[in-house]
């Protein structure tokens, strides 16, 4: 590792700055880690939904990747969304060379509920980059999608992950469990062992960014060279405190807080 540790996020923007490139940077910045960001598509979105989509062309996206592979040191790094299988094919054939934990958050549709892919990308996501991951974070709709069936509680969750890395060969799964009733738990499985991470729901609606900053935590974590798990357990308690502390901003899904752990230590 470089003196400090660095991260990469592939995905698409959030002019809101709650969700996408703009909540992985803050994200990584918090953490401590060194963020790069590569975008892929420039969404007009903020806290009630998405207005408009203009796709990076390929062979910008392919130059920024090529920036940052060709000259900086990458320890970990993720990808949100990716509209098109196009985008997908290159993303896919220039991440193999970077041999680091690569975390995907299998993005589909925001919060608002607008889809952020098109559907036949789904299924090349599926085949081709799935089993590229260190680490898939599917939400429930996200693993229900992968594996074709309904998910409605923690015991199919289970048997969901089961399938999602044996018999789709994602590296390994955390199945966040953020649109069931009741507790929010997350199920970790890494072809060996389950491990559930359970906290209160907290009564909110400002939920815009969520998965995002998740995600970009755990590749923070990661890229500073702590165990899947580890990693994992940490993210778990930055974004409950992301949740807690979130901002009323904007008439819709308000936007989680990056300066979450700095408002725990305020309050302790
Ligand atoms: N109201 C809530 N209270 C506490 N944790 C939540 C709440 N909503 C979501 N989470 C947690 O936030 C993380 C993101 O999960 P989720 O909302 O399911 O993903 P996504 O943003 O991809 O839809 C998970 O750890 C989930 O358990
Ligand atoms: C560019 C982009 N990527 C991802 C999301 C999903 O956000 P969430 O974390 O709320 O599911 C989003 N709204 N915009």
């Amino acid at each position: 590792m470089s003196q400090v540790a660095c991260a990469l996020t592939i995905a698409g923007t959030d002019p809101s700055g709650g969700a996408g490139i703009q909540a992985d940077l803050k994200t990584f910045q918090e953490l401590k880690s060194y963020g790069m960001s590569v975008i892929t598509s420039v969404v007009a979105q903020n806290t009630t939904g998405v207005g408009a989509i203009h796709h990076v062309p390929l062979d910008i996206i392919k130059e920024q990747l090529d920036s940052v592979l060709s000259d900086m040191p990458i320890d970990a790094f993720k990808t949100g969304m990716i509209a098109n299988i196009d985008m997908m094919k290159l993303i896919a054939e220039k991440i193999t060379s970077i041999q680091k934990p690569y975390i995907m958050d299998p993005v589909m549709v925001a919060t608002s509920g607008d889809a952020l892919i098109e559907e036949k990308a789904r299924d090349y996501l599926r085949e081709n980059l799935l089993p590229l991951t260190t680490l898939v974070t599917p939400n429930l709709s996200e693993a229900a999608f992968l594996i074709e069936e309904k998910i409605t509680n923690i015991d199919e969750m289970k048997q969901a992950a089961v399938k999602i890395v044996d018999d789709l060969g994602a590296g390994a799964v955390l199945i966040k469990g953020g649109h069931l009733e009741g507790e929010a738990t997350d199920v970790l499985y890494d072809g060996d062992s389950f491990h559930s991470f359970t906290v209160k729901r907290i009564p909110t609606k400002n939920t815009h960014g969520t998965g995002c900053t998740y995600s970009a935590a755990i590749t923070a974590y990661l890229s500073q060279g702590m165990t899947l798990y580890q990693a994992v357990e940490k993210a778990k308690h930055f974004v409950t405190a992301a949740i807690k502390y979130s901002f009323p901003l904007g008439s819709g899904n308000g936007p989680t807080n990056h300066f979450a752990l700095r408002e725990e230590e305020t309050v302790k």
